[in-house]
């Protein structure tokens, strides 16, 4: 079996530049669930990164505690209480791309909300599975809704999902599981692999200065708003992975540690980057 390592060129093929007879409407609609009481600065990380990468508009779903601190950070966000179950259906229903699980918490309530993602998700629209929403998927054996879905677990929520111990987490048993799971999994590490369609692909970078609590719910954010705005939903999942950990690449060269709202805020400079011809 092959391993891809993600390219610069993959990322100019997706990253097109923004056209002038364009709106918010053609950059698509993001949905983000999750963010309980406890887990707020989850979905708040996750939902900057949607806004920075480009969605054309924003919703994120979640704990009354947080809409405050939301809107101080991102009022580019529109906020709705994830207690108003008719209100989550339609957003669920009307959006491009949803990321559900960052912070989400995996009690009752969590999963009385993932439940309620599932029942109206549509073929369609691409859910991405992140942080709770994957533990508890695999804890209550959840049926997956037909979608196009992409799981981002970190080794241990691969685990869970997969039933694959860490230490047995080689590229033959993972892309078996990945097989049987369906969609894209984004297997998060140093050097992160996605598995799609028996194809499977790394990225070249990534560094321990990302080693803290929210990288993963900004990159759940990026997939989300990545994949709102560009039809090839495989190349933007690349894209996404790929600036993520090179951004963090560049600032590590003079820090310690990378937070993750600093990845978020260099997001659309590297994206003109890619958008703009090659000059050499
Ligand atoms: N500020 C916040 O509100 C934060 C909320 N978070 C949320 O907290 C919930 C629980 O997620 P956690 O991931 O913390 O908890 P988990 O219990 O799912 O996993 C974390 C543990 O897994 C182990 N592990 C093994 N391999 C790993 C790898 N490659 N990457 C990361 N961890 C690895 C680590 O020892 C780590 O303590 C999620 O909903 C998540 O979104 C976290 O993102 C942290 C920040
Ligand atoms: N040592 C490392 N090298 C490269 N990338 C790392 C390293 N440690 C963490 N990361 C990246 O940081 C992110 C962590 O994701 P995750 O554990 O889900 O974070 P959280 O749930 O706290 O937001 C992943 O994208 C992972 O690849
Ligand atoms: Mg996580």
């Amino acid at each position: 079996m092959s391993i891809q390592p993600i390219t610069e060129a993959m990322l100019r093929n997706v990253i097109a530049p923004r056209l002038a007879d364009s709106h918010k409407g053609t950059y698509g609609r993001l949905t983000l669930i999750g963010g309980n009481a406890q887990f707020g600065g989850a979905i708040i990380m996750a939902t900057t990164a949607g806004i920075y990468s480009g969605a054309g508009l924003t919703t994120t779903i979640t704990d009354p505690a947080n809409v405050t601190a939301l809107h101080t950070r991102m009022p580019e966000a529109m906020v709705v209480d994830f207690n108003n179950q008719a209100k989550l259906k339609e957003l669920v229903r009307g959006a491009t791309s949803i990321v559900v699980g960052p912070g989400l918490g995996n009690d009752d309530q969590g999963l009385r909300i993932l439940k309620d993602v599932f029942e109206v998700v549509s073929e369609k629209q691409v859910l991405i599975i992140d942080g709770s929403a994957i533990d508890l998927v695999a804890t209550h054996s959840l049926m997956l809704p037909a979608a196009k879905l992409i799981f981002t677990p970190h080794e241990m929520e691969w685990q869970r999902l997969s039933g694959i111990p860490i230490a047995e987490q080689t590229v033959a048993n993972n892309l078996q599981a990945a097989a049987k799971i369906g969609g894209i999994i984004v297997l998060k590490k140093h050097h992160t692999q996605i598995a799609s369609d028996g194809q499977l692909f790394e990225n070249p970078g990534g560094t321990p200065a990302m080693a803290t609590g929210g990288m993963g719910d900004t990159l759940a954010g990026m997939i989300g708003g990545f994949t709102a705005q560009f039809a090839d939903t495989l190349g933007a999942v690349l894209a996404a992975v790929y600036i993520h950990s090179q951004i963090a690449d560049d600032l590590a060269h003079n820090a310690y540690v990378v937070l993750p709202t600093q990845i978020s805020e260099e997001i659309p400079w590297y994206m003109k980057q890619y958008s703009l011809p090659k000059t050499n």
